[in-house]
């Protein structure tokens, strides 16, 4: 799909970019593809990764890896819970950051001739070192553009709605339809407010960037970007779905279990509900019950993702009720870890409860699976809105997680007429998401603006 001319390529050759993705799946899923991309079409990829979630270098044998130290302790990294992590990996990363920047640049450093620097948003502090050392910085958003604007406007729908927050949970927020002020990304951590501090640290270092991408479509949010390009006036390109722009990929941190597949491989077409909350999600044991009997009582085949860390200071398995498992046990399959865009694209597969994680929904999208959404924080509650609301792609639970309402909710999904509509309008998405990587179509277009943007900055015209 992606196949540079050779004097492109030549041209770009010795050229560097700097990579650094924020270290969680969700996180480094998107910024090793669009680095697998860029190095598709003739740069030389450094990796810059804290030693948290350090991924395996013998993987990408063609990528340069830089360790930062990250501070965190052992029992940090194993206890803490990820807003907390994130706001301790912010903090401690500035300076490793800049150090490792510093030596890279260094014209000691022969093979390199660094030209930009790429990070995720939310390492908001790297906007300011790539200012000090005069190198432009692009930020990549791994999230969909409908959810960058709810943070965009994050203080000024916490000022107006917060007295709402927990009385008038249906109202509409008149600044930014579909969503409730329900869907108001929350953020809640220990440390109260200092995640909607980072958050708007991120807004404000984002506009300072030189270019911004995002690992979405045009056609799938073109009014969002819109709306986008009013207050974000730098390049924007949109150049997703990213995943879709490789054979078979996995930039997996969890050994995925094959045997779902050969578990799918025994099932009737369209006939299984594939469930996963993603890597970060975690609930208690009475939440975990109710999904648990949600899905007995729907009397659907179903695979479900239980990770460890999906309960709190819970034990694998001792998360599920022996009658749960015993009813269930001839139409529901278990694993820790899936290789999940390969079950989505599984023929057995016609439904996906998600956490409405970004990857997840765009994933869901490219392979024609609707969705039952159980979103938990952040970006999930509009990423969610959207899917039920505007795409009209799927279910989104709106009592939480509650038995009863997920036992209707697989149901209309799997086998009512309500779910074959659903599924006939994101198999048209899922058309759309395939035709706008092909020659002249939307991504493929802004990936080559991509290209020459950053070409440009050491190729002037
Ligand atoms: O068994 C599994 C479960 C998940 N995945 C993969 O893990 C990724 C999960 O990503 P995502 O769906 O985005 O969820 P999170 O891990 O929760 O991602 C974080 O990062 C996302 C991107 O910014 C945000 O949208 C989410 O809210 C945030 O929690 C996807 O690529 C999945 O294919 C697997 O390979 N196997």
């Amino acid at each position: 799909m992606d196949s540079p001319s050779s004097a492109n390529r030549q041209r770009r050759n010795g050229c560097r970019i700097v990579l650094f993705p924020l270290p969680f799946q969700g996180h480094i899923n998107p910024m090793i593809q669009l680095a697998k991309i860029l190095h598709s079409r003739g740069f030389s990829i450094s990796i810059f990764h804290t030693r948290y979630n350090f991924p395996d270098p013998s993987n990408y044998p063609h990528f340069t890896f830089h360790l930062l130290s990250d501070g965190l302790s052992e029992l940090e990294a194993s206890t803490l819970d990820t807003l907390r992590l994130v706001k301790l990996l912010i903090a401690n990363c500035v300076e490793p950051f800049e150090q490792c920047l510093a030596q890279i640049l260094s014209p000691d450093d022969l093979i390199c001739r660094v030209v930009c620097v790429v990070s995720d948003a939310m390492w908001y502090f790297t906007q300011a070192a790539a200012d000090k050392f005069k190198i432009p910085r692009i930020v990549l958003r791994t999230s969909s553009v409908c959810s960058f604007l709810a943070f965009c406007a994050l203080p000024l729908l916490r000022e107006r709605y917060l007295s709402y927050m927990d009385s008038k949970m249906e109202a509409a927020v008149l600044e930014l339809p579909p969503i409730k002020v329900k869907d108001i990304p929350r953020l809640e951590t220990h440390d109260g407010e200092d995640m909607y501090r980072a958050i708007e640290n991120m807004v404000r270092e984002t506009k300072k960037a030189s270019g911004l991408v995002f690992n979405t479509f045009q056609e799938l949010e073109e009014p969002e970007l819109a709306k986008l390009q009013e207050q974000f006036l730098m390049p924007t390109f949109t150049i997703g779905p990213f995943h879709k722009r490789f054979s078979a990929a996995s930039t997996s941190l969890f050994t995925q279990d094959r045997s779902s597949i050969s578990w799918l491989d025994a099932q009737a077409p369209g006939s299984v509900l594939y469930v996963s909350f993603g890597s970060i999600a975690a609930m208690d044991q009475q939440k975990m019950n109710e999904m648990a009997w949600g899905l007995a009582d729907s009397m659907q085949p179903f695979l479900w993702v239980v990770r460890p860390g999906l309960v709190r200071d819970s034990e694998w398995l001792a998360m599920l009720p022996d009658e749960f498992l015993e009813a269930t046990h001839d139409r529901g399959y278990i694993v820790k870890w899936a290789p999940q865009q390969e079950v989505l694209s599984h023929p057995a597969v016609g439904g996906f409860w998600t956490h409405s994680g970004w990857n997840s929904t765009l994933e869901s999208i490219c392979e024609g699976v609707p969705m039952i959404c159980s979103p938990f924080f952040g970006d999930q509650m509009v990423n969610s809105r959207y899917v039920n609301d505007i795409w009209r792609i799927g279910i989104r639970l709106e009592k939480g997680l509650e038995r009863g309402e997920i036992r209707d909710a697989v149901r209309r999904l799997m086998v009512e007429r309500d779910g074959e509509e659903m599924r006939q309008r994101v198999m048209c998405l899922k058309e759309k998401a395939g035709f706008c990587l092909n020659s002249g179509g939307s991504s493929y277009e802004a990936l080559d603006a991509l290209v020459d943007f950053i070409s440009s900055f050491t190729f002037p015209a």
